[in-house]
């Protein structure tokens, strides 16, 4: 990000002495001290360990500054509250870059959306995206200040963990444009009922200054702010359509009532036609051609393993979190899953496995895990892998049980799992979690 030390002090009214390296520039940022290199600036955040805690290893891989908010004898700006910092220094860069901002969000799709809107663009426009599941007040920010030079638009993922998120990164983020994907169950997001999820997405409203692109899903209706410009697509009748739908094993073809060509899109769903749509309509907004948009759209790179609840052949719910497999998403994971309201007569089981590169306090943050699962919501919990030992021997729960085999970890979970079940499954990707995942 081009932004020097002297700026970003002063954006974040950094409370230190700084000017000595005032006119340094730095390369970009990073709370992962994994990810520094030579001339990054180090933001230390409260994960599951106190980011403080790795400020020397960040200037051991390179940093030449860090945030913090305690005086600390490496180059440092002192402020009061680092993540507060963080996003008050992305939201300034937006500022100063000015580039547009498209904003997505939805209960399921928002990231297959977001995907096919940035290969829409991309056709026409130097477009950066969302990677992986950034889109919490961490990772849109990080996705922000992570954006090349030359970034020409810019696609953002909004999730919501909570009532006000997207209000937040609304705020924050000021999109000219708007997509709510489709308003999901209340069921499996713990926002107690469809209104309260309705609402909360409507809160990507909240900065918009241009279009909100909508389900026509009457639910939403009562939270339209006044005179906002909105499109509703859904059924024949709305603003946007889908009038022919094919399916084919792998692609499917689809027609709409606001296009001149039929779509193809290498994936089957009719939801994934949906957001193809959305994704087609929103290029048109921005001057492309229908080919332009066709070609897009038949070719579309879509994010694999989004982190979104499937179906067991038996019916119970599945939720596997493959992003991140660090100290930091593990906790909040387990937080989201523990939260949310378990199904009729049904359990909660967990399933974690190693997460790898941790560096010497491996062990240490693998038993720190044990802190953040609640045994009066989890009934079962099964750990898989060398370093999930540490936490296996450490836990007294007689609901723990341990692997070292995936093949066995998969055959004693098929044979306990009940219709009624909510898993979660959390690891580092080699670790084949999803392999499992497939085999319910
Ligand atoms: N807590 C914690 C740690 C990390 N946390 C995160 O990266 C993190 C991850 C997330 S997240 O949930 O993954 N998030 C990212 C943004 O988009 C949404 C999802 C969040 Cl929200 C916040 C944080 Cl702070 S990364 C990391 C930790 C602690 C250990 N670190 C590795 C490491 C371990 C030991 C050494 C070491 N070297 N020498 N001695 N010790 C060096 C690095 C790596």
């Amino acid at each position: 990000m081009k932004l020097t030390i002297h700026e970003i002090a002063q954006v974040v009214g950094a409370k230190n002495d700084w000017s000595q390296l005032a006119d340094l520039s730095v390369n970009k940022i990073e709370f992962d001290s994994r990810l520094i290199e030579k001339g990054d600036i180090f933001l230390p955040l409260k994960g599951a360990r106190d980011g403080h805690d790795f400020i020397e290893i960040a200037f051991d891989n390179g940093a030449i500054i860090s945030f913090s908010e305690k005086e600390v004898e490496q180059a440092h700006l002192l402020v009061d509250d680092n993540l507060l910092a963080f996003q008050k220094l992305a939201k300034y860069y937006l500022e100063k870059t000015k580039v547009p901002v498209i904003a997505v969000t939805g209960s399921n799709g928002k990231t297959t959306t977001k995907d096919m809107i940035a290969a829409v663009l991309s056709k026409k426009f130097k477009t950066y995206k969302t990677q992986g599941n950034h889109n919490n007040e961490i990772g849109l920010p990080y996705t922000i200040l992570h954006m090349p030079d030359d970034t020409e638009k810019l696609v953002l993922e909004m999730g919501m963990d909570h009532p006000g998120d997207i209000d937040f990164l609304s705020e924050l983020a000021k999109p000219e444009l708007a997509v709510i994907t489709l308003i999901g169950e209340a069921h499996l997001e713990h926002m107690g009922s469809r209104e309260n999820i309705a609402k909360g997405k409507m809160g990507i409203t909240a900065g918009l200054h241009g279009e909100l692109i909508a389900p026509a899903d009457p639910i939403i209706n009562a939270f339209i702010p006044d005179n906002q410009k909105i499109i509703r697509f859904g059924l024949p009748g709305e603003d946007l359509f889908i009038t022919k739908l094919v399916e084919h094993k792998e692609k499917l073809t689809f027609e709409t009532n606001f296009l001149d060509e039929s779509i193809t899109i290498p994936v089957p769903g009719k939801y994934n036609a949906t957001n193809a749509m959305l994704a087609a309509f929103v290029g048109l907004h921005y001057g492309l051609s229908e080919a332009e948009i066709k070609k897009a759209l038949k070719e579309v790179e879509l994010t694999r393993n989004r982190t979104e609840w499937k179906k067991a052949k038996n019916g119970a719910d599945l939720l596997s979190d493959v992003y991140n497999a660090n100290p930091t998403a593990m906790r909040l994971i387990l937080e989201t899953f523990q939260a949310i309201p378990k199904n009729e007569n049904g359990r909660k089981i967990a399933v974690l496995a190693d997460m790898l590169e941790l560096g010497p306090s491996a062990a240490q943050l693998h038993k720190d895990i044990l802190k953040s699962i609640d045994f009066n919501k989890i009934d079962k919990v099964y750990l898989y892998g060398e370093m999930m030992k540490n936490l296996a021997e450490i836990s007294t729960d007689k609901a723990v049980s341990y692997f070292t085999d995936l093949d066995l970890l998969t055959e004693s979970l098929s044979a306990d799992l009940k219709p009624t079940d909510q898993v979660l499954f959390k690891g580092s990707n080699s670790m084949k979690l999803s392999e499992v995942v497939e085999k319910l």
